[in-house]
């Protein structure tokens, strides 16, 4: 599928049911490239334990998440590959949805097994510039026996689905509507998330 036909299925999932799980984000080099990349971050020290929240408020809570990320800049070969197509569908979105999507941002996550993320939503109390929850999943061969799958809940907290992070595999959804959890690891499980943001303090479409 070319990166237009697969921006194009995700603006119309975004505007009618609000989330898509698609099977092939990425092409599996790619995939590979970024797998390795991370595992060399993570060999130099370079992943720090994740915070929660923004600001003051930020904290290290390891009951509430245990991964280890490290943000993305683009500058790799396979980040400037990558960040090619989160900019392709930043475009298409702002051209289809008209919603004003400024940037991006996204991070590397290691989750070591035992790890797992609490149900939350991925905007912050007080900054809801993030309107596009993107998760791309770089592990060989997961298991549903291997855990660490994406819980996604509807706004009334009702399980819509569980993903399983396989290498290549995505999930993207209306940052604000949708709470999820990653249920705990029992193997390191590798995974991209990104957030497509709009201007601090615009308005919620109606
Ligand atoms: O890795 C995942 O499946 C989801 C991660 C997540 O929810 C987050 O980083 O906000
Ligand atoms: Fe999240």
């Amino acid at each position: 599928m070319s990166t237009e036909n697969r921006a194009s299925r995700i603006a119309d999932a975004l505007c009618s049911v609000g989330w898509i799980s698609l099977a092939t984000f990425i092409e599996a080099d790619l995939a590979v490239a970024l797998r390795r990349e991370l595992h060399t971050l993570d060999q130099q020290d370079a992943l720090t334990p994740a915070l929660i929240g923004k600001g003051p408020r930020q904290r290290l809570r390891a009951d509430i998440r245990g991964d280890r990320t490290a943000w993305l800049d683009g500058a790799s070969p396979a980040q400037a590959r990558l960040f090619v197509q989160l900019e392709a569908l930043r475009d298409h979105l702002n051209r289809t949805l008209f919603i004003g999507l400024e940037d991006f941002e996204a991070h590397y996550a290691l989750y070591p097994p035992g790890a797992h993320y609490q149900r939350h939503v991925d905007s912050f109390q007080d900054d809801n510039a993030r309107r596009v929850s993107l998760v791309i999943y770089l592990n060989d061969a997961w298991r549903r026996t291997d855990g660490g799958l994406l819980r996604l809940y509807t706004p009334q907290s009702r399980l819509i689905d569980e993903i399983l992070p396989e290498s290549g595999h995505a999930v993207c959804f209306l940052s604000e509507n949708f709470p999820h959890e990653v249920t705990p690891a029992r193997r390191e499980r590798a995974s991209i998330a990104c957030w497509f943001r709009v201007r601090p303090d615009t308005p919620l479409p109606l």
